[in-house]
């Protein structure tokens, strides 16, 4: 039987408690926050402009998101499927290998949002 409707409020602190989870638990949530946080300290000592700060907003929130939803199918796979079963394997290995291909996109991304700015940066030193 499906729970009465939440408040709005509700669904949100239900979303968040879910992002909170993730950043708790999963190891990699903490290493994408680290590698985020970095990003963003480079980008705002090089100064960045509003189209490459979108792009880099745009490469973490996919790897975020992609995480979270890593996360969410690990949780549902062990509850359903606690032992050892091919078809758990695939969907772990398929969700984490979502996750895998949005870490290259955004390092693609860095790639093209920071080689600029680092070339201009070290011209001007020397
Ligand atoms: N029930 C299962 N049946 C078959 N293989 C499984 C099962 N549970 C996990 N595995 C295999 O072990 C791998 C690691 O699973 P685990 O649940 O430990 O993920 P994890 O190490 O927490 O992943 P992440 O590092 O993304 O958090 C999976 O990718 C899958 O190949």
């Amino acid at each position: 039987m499906k729970p009465h409707r939440h408040s709005l409020y509700r669904t949100f602190a239900n979303a968040a408690a879910g992002v909170v989870h993730a950043f708790k638990t999963e190891r990699n949530m903490k290493i994408h926050a680290a590698a985020a946080l970095m990003v963003f300290i480079a980008a705002a000592l090089l100064q960045l402009d509003l189209i490459r700060w979108l792009f880099l907003l745009l490469a973490v929130g996919l790897v975020f998101t992609a995480e979270l939803i890593n996360t969410a199918i690990e949780a549902v796979v062990d509850l359903v499927s606690p032992q050892v079963h091919p078809y758990a394997r695939i969907a772990k290995d398929t969700a984490a290998g979502a996750v895998l291909v949005a870490a290259i996109v955004a390092v693609g991304i860095g790639i093209g949002v920071f080689y600029e700015p680092i070339r201009g940066w070290i011209g001007s030193l020397l």
